[in-house]
C-alpha cells in the first residue's frame, strides 16, 4: 500500500521540499529526485523526500491551533480506500466493518477569500429598558450605506461546475430516510430563505444539499461524509435557518451579558468559521436571525460585544468557545441545532477534549433534545465514536467527490523537481511494467 497519499489541501499546504538542505542558495535547484537504486540509503548518503512526514501538524490543543488557519494544519494523509469508508456504515452507530482504512483527507482547499469577521447588526435597535431588542418587522437596512445592499450576494462563487456533481455516488443508510430532492422548490424553506437562495444564485442543490436538507428538515440527526467545496455550508445552514424561522423566529428581547444561541456551528479554523459566518449571514438576510462568529487569534472583546447584541446562530472554533463558556458569557442551554463541520479535521487538530466539553459537559441539551449534524470528509474510527456519542438514531450520508477516483485507481504523490518529472515518470512506468501491472492505469498527480 503506498504511503504517500494526500488530499488537495495537503498539496497546497505543504511547501515543496528541498532535500538538499546543505546546498548553498545558488544550488538549491539541484535535483531532489532520488533514483530507485539510491533509495532507502541511510540518511546523509542521499536524502529522499520522506512522504510520510507530511503529518497532521500534531502538537498542542486549544486556541493557538485555531490561529494556524486552514493552510498550515491538518495535512493528514488519505489512504487508499477512498474518501469515505461508508459502505458498511449503519445508522445505528458504528459501522459493522471498519472505515476506509482510517483514510482521511485534510479538508480545506476552496478558499473563498475568507471573511472579514465583522458582524452586522441585523436590525438591532435599542429598547426602552436600555437593552437591545429585536424588531423583525422594522429592520433597518443591515448594510452600511457605502456597501450596496446586494454586495453580500455579489461575490463570485468558486466557479465549481455543479453539473459535474450529477454523476457522483451518494449513499444513505438509516431508518426511514427522507427522499432526496432535486430542486430547492421541493423543500419548504420559507419565502425569505428562498429569496436569499435566489440572491446567492444557487440554481439547484448540490448532492449533499439534495439529501442533507430534507433529512435535517425532517428533524433527523445526520452524519454526512462530504468533501470540502461540496456545498456543506448551505446543507446545514438552510435547515437551521428554516427551523429557527419556523419554531422560534427572532423577536424575543435580547441583551444582557450572557448569550443564548439557538444554533451552534463548530468549525476547526478561524478561516472556515469566517467563511461559514459570511455564508450564514447571506442566507439569513432579512430573517432577523443574527449570526455571530467567535474564533481564537482575534480580540475577544469585540466578540463579547457582538454576543451581547444577541445571537441566534453562533459559529465558533472550539478553543475560543470553551473560553467564552468558562467566562460565563455564553449558555448553550437554548441550543436546538448543533452542526460540526470538518469534524475529522477538528480531531486531527487535537480539539476532541474541547468538543466533548462543549457538547457533553456544559449545559447543552442532550442528543434527542437537540438536532445534530456531523460533517466530516472521512469516517475513521474516532469520528464513528463521536457520531455514536453525539447523534441519536442518525442517518448516514456519504457523497463522493467530483472527479474522484474509483477504488481501482491508486493515487500516489511524489514530490520531485520539475526537471526530474520525466525521468521519474519513466521510472514509475517501468516499475509498473516490471511488476506486470502495466494494464493498470497509472495516475500521477501533483508532481512538484
Ligand atoms: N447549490 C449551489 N449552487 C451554486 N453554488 C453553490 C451551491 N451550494 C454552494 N455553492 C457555492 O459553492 C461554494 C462551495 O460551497 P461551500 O462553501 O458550502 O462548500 P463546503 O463544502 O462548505 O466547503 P468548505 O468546507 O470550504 O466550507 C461556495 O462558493 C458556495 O457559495
Amino acid at each position: 500500500m503506498p504511503s504517500a497519499w494526500t488530499g488537495p489541501a495537503a498539496e497546497s499546504a505543504v511547501e515543496p521540499v528541498n532535500v538538499n538542505s546543505s546546498a548553498s542558495p545558488e544550488t538549491t535547484v539541484r535535483s531532489s529526485y532520488v533514483p530507485p537504486h539510491l533509495r532507502n540509503k541511510p540518511q546523509g548518503a542521499v536524502g529522499p523526500v520522506d512522504n510520510h512526514s507530511f503529518g497532521s501538524g500534531g502538537g498542542g490543543l486549544g486556541e493557538s491551533r485555531e490561529n494556524l488557519g486552514s493552510a498550515g494544519v491538518g495535512n493528514s494523509l488519505a489512504t487508499a480506500g477512498g474518501a469515505w469508508g461508508s459502505r458498511s456504515a449503519t445508522a445505528s452507530g458504528i459501522p459493522s466493518s471498519g472505515p476506509g482504512s482510517g483514510g482521511r483527507f485534510s479538508a480545506g482547499g476552496w478558499n473563498k477569500g475568507g471573511g472579514s469577521g465583522d458582524v452586522r447588526s441585523n436590525g438591532l435597535r435599542s429598547g426602552s429598558n436600555g437593552k437591545s431588542s429585536w424588531g423583525v418587522g422594522s429592520d433597518p437596512d443591515p448594510f452600511p450605506k457605502e456597501e450596496p445592499r446586494d454586495a453580500l450576494f455579489d461575490q463570485e462563487n468558486t466557479g465549481i461546475n455543479f453539473d459535474a456533481y450529477e454523476d457522483i455516488p451518494v449513499e444513505t443508510s438509516g431508518e426511514n430516510v427522507p427522499p432526496a430532492v432535486s430542486t430547492f422548490a421541493e423543500i419548504d424553506l420559507g419565502q425569505i430563505l428562498n429569496e436569499n437562495i435566489r440572491r446567492c444564485k444557487y440554481l439547484k442543490p448540490t448532492p449533499v444539499q439534495r439529501h442533507a436538507i430534507p433529512i435535517s428538515l425532517a428533524g433527523r440527526d445526520l452524519m454526512a461524509c462530504a468533501q470540502t467545496g461540496s456545498g456543506k455550508t448551505a446543507a446545514f445552514c438552510f435547515p437551521i435557518i428554516a427551523g429557527i424561522m419556523r419554531n422560534s423566529p427572532p423577536g424575543r428581547p435580547r441583551g444582557g451579558r450572557k448569550a443564548f444561541p439557538l444554533a451552534l456551528i463548530l468549525s476547526p479554523t478561524r478561516e472556515l468559521s469566517s467563511q461559514i459566518h459570511d455564508e450564514a449571514k447571506k442566507f439569513s438576510f432579512q430573517t432577523g436571525i443574527r449570526v455571530v462568529v467567535a474564533y481564537g487569534g482575534a480580540p475577544i472583546q469585540n466578540q463579547l460585544r457582538d454576543l451581547e447584541r444577541g445571537v441566534e446562530i453562533l459559529v465558533a472554533t472550539p478553543g475560543r468557545l470553551v473560553d467564552l463558556l468558562e467566562r460565563g458569557r455564553i449558555s448553550l442551554s437554548s441550543i436546538r441545532y448543533l452542526a460540526l463541520d470538518e469534524a475529522d479535521r477538528m480531531l486531527d487538530m487535537g480539539f476532541e477534549p474541547q468538543i466533548r466539553k462543549i457538547v457533553e459537559q456544559m449545559d447543552m441539551p442532550p442528543a434527542g433534545r437537540r438536532q445534530t449534524m456531523l460533517f466530516s470528509a472521512t469516517f475513521p474510527r474516532e469520528i464513528q465514536r463521536l457520531a455514536s456519542d453525539f447523534l441519536g438514531n442518525y442517518i448516514f450520508l456519504a457523497v463522493g467527490r467530483v472527479g474522484s477516483s474509483t477504488d481501482l485507481i491508486e493515487q500516489r504523490v511524489e514530490y520531485v523537481l520539475d526537471a526530474d518529472k520525466r525521468s521519474m515518470l519513466m521510472d514509475l512506468l517501468h516499475a509498473q511494467k516490471a511488476q506486470g501491472t502495466s494494464s493498470q492505469k497509472l495516475n500521477v498527480e501533483q508532481m512538484h
